[in-house]
């Protein structure tokens, strides 16, 4: 059967060799969802859920050939971007999201894995900051990136809203402040329209398996937002997403294991329910 209406979502990512993390959860989110999923690469890693080994970034002219070659024929309904890892990388990028004028653009503000090692170089943040974020609908940052595109220090709840009302101002439509890094019970997300903050939370679950939680989350917002959901809606479907992903996880590698990408499938077809 062929179909006019395949939505299509679009991933500008770094490559997580262990498949946790980076264009392949990206990738994983898109197909579970039922999105035809597509990948401009940013950079080659050598990682697994131990930690990074190696970084390997593409030239920015790679990124824009890429960029390029979707443009000219696969119009995305969504794009999200992820490990950006350099200045001239992020220019190509904003450059060429801005030429083609895709929409639904989500920013994972990706800038330091787990372990520690750095996905986005300092010197980039800037350039994050003023290329890229006045083309966003949604940005996506935990509690530490945060922190670096505010320079305020997030031990607060009040102060946890003044930093969405600033990232706000930098040019998104929305911010998704995300929980996984307070303590806590909860893992609560805040999103700040510009005018109301609404809560997404589900029970704080106590594992290791969380490498790529960030990805994951942010994919399956972009999955919602191609296939026509409003962003409050795309972010419901993603938490419950994240959620069963973590909790049904896999138990492999001996480090910080990947999450459960087909678990929320699952869980619905047990149900019988319809993917949303
Ligand atoms: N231990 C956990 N239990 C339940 N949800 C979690 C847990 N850790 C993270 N999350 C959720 O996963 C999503 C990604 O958040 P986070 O881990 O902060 O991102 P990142 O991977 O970028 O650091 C958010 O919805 C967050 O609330
Ligand atoms: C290639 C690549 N891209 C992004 C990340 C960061 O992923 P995230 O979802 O924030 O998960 P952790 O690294 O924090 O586990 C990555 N590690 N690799």
């Amino acid at each position: 059967m062929t179909t006019t209406e395949t939505a299509k979502a679009l991933t500008i990512a770094g490559s997580d060799s262990g498949g946790g993390a980076g264009i392949q959860a990206d990738l994983k989110t898109f197909q579970e969802l039922g999105v035809y999923g597509m990948s401009v690469l940013t950079a080659a890693t050598a990682q697994n859920t131990l930690g990074v080994q190696g970084v390997f970034p593409l030239t920015a002219e790679a990124v824009a050939r890429q960029l390029d070659s979707i443009g000219q024929d696969l119009t995305p309904d969504a794009v999200k971007t992820g490990m950006l890892f350099s200045a001239d990388i992020i220019e190509a990028a904003a450059d060429r999201i801005a030429h083609y004028g895709w929409r639904n653009l989500v920013i994972d503000p990706v800038m330091v894995a787990k372990g520690g090692a750095p996905l986005l170089k300092g010197d980039a943040v800037v350039t994050l900051i003023r290329n890229l974020l006045p083309h966003a609908l949604i940005i996506t940052p935990n509690l530490p990136e945060a922190e670096i595109l505010t320079g305020m220090k997030l031990f607060k709840a009040q102060d946890i809203r003044e930093a969405a009302r600033r990232i706000h101002a930098m040019g998104p439509d929305m911010v998704i402040m995300k929980g996984g890094h307070a303590g806590g019970d909860l893992a609560r997300d805040l999103l700040y329209d510009g005018t109301a903050f609404t809560v997404f939370e589900s029970p704080r679950i106590h594992t290791m398996a969380t490498h790529g939680t960030g990805c994951t989350y942010s994919a399956a917002i972009t999955a919602g937002l191609a296939k026509g959901l409003t962003t409050t809606g795309a972010v419901r479907v993603a938490k419950d997403f994240i959620q069963a992903a973590i909790e049904d996880s896999l138990g492999i590698g001996s480090g910080h294991g990947p999450t459960n990408h087909f678990a929320y499938r699952r869980r619905r077809s047990q149900n019988g329910g319809e993917l949303t």
